[in-house]
């Protein structure tokens, strides 16, 4: 891919990163409360985590640890298969644990309602959600998220960890991508 190309990719920019960092900055404080006294691992699920988990661990002021899984339900397209299956696991003996999942977009929900009842059944003291993106018109499954930056529209979006193809992962925003790019 021709990186000169990536902004006449772009079709709307839906959140700009001032957006993202002002929700990451309420989260954080939130989290923060919330566990105040308690211990807390922050497992972000590869690889579209990975900028949420880095911009939102570092405005913790909470001890952390913090572990990966991977898990794949998308393959390259855009649309969940629904079967989820483990990449790679956490490291970490879950039990007796206060659990973060750390998440950039719940569409469908069929990967985290799946990754919340395989980590439950790992005996720790409590496992919740924190997911920068919702698409609640997507939803095909039940999944209660603690800590939510935005709702969006059932559109496909890239950027903030969100890829179309392994592509467009670095951007700063979230946006939705010209049909030129799907072949359109
Ligand atoms: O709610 P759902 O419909 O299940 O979709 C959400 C999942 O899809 C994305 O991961 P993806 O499988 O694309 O892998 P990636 O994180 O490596 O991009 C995203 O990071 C979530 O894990
Ligand atoms: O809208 C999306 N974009 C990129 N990856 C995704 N995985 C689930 N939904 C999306």
């Amino acid at each position: 891919m021709d990186q000169s190309d990536v902004g006449n990719d772009i079709e709307k920019i839906l959140l700009t990163s001032e957006d993202l960092g002002k929700k990451l900055d309420e989260m954080a404080a939130r989290i923060d409360e919330d566990y105040a006294g308690r211990d807390l691992l922050l497992v972000g699920v590869l690889k579209g985590a990975v900028m949420v988990m880095a911009d939102l661990s570092r405005r913790l002021h909470h001890p952390i640890a913090m572990d990966w899984m991977a898990v794949s339900s998308y393959g390259s397209g855009t649309k969940s298969s629904g079967v989820v299956r483990i990449l790679k696991d956490l490291d970490t003996d879950l039990t007796g644990r206060n659990v973060l999942i750390v998440e950039d977009i719940i569409d469908s929900g069929l990967t985290l309602s799946w990754l919340v009842s395989n980590l439950r059944s790992r005996g720790p003291a409590s496992v919740e959600i924190a997911s920068m993106l919702r698409k609640p018109d997507a939803a095909q499954a039940d999944v209660e998220v603690k800590y939510l930056g935005y709702d969006i529209p059932n559109e496909f979006v890239v950027g903030f960890g969100l890829d179309y193809a392994e592509n467009y992962r670095n951007l700063p925003f979230v946006a939705t991508l010209a049909p030129h790019v799907y072949g359109g």
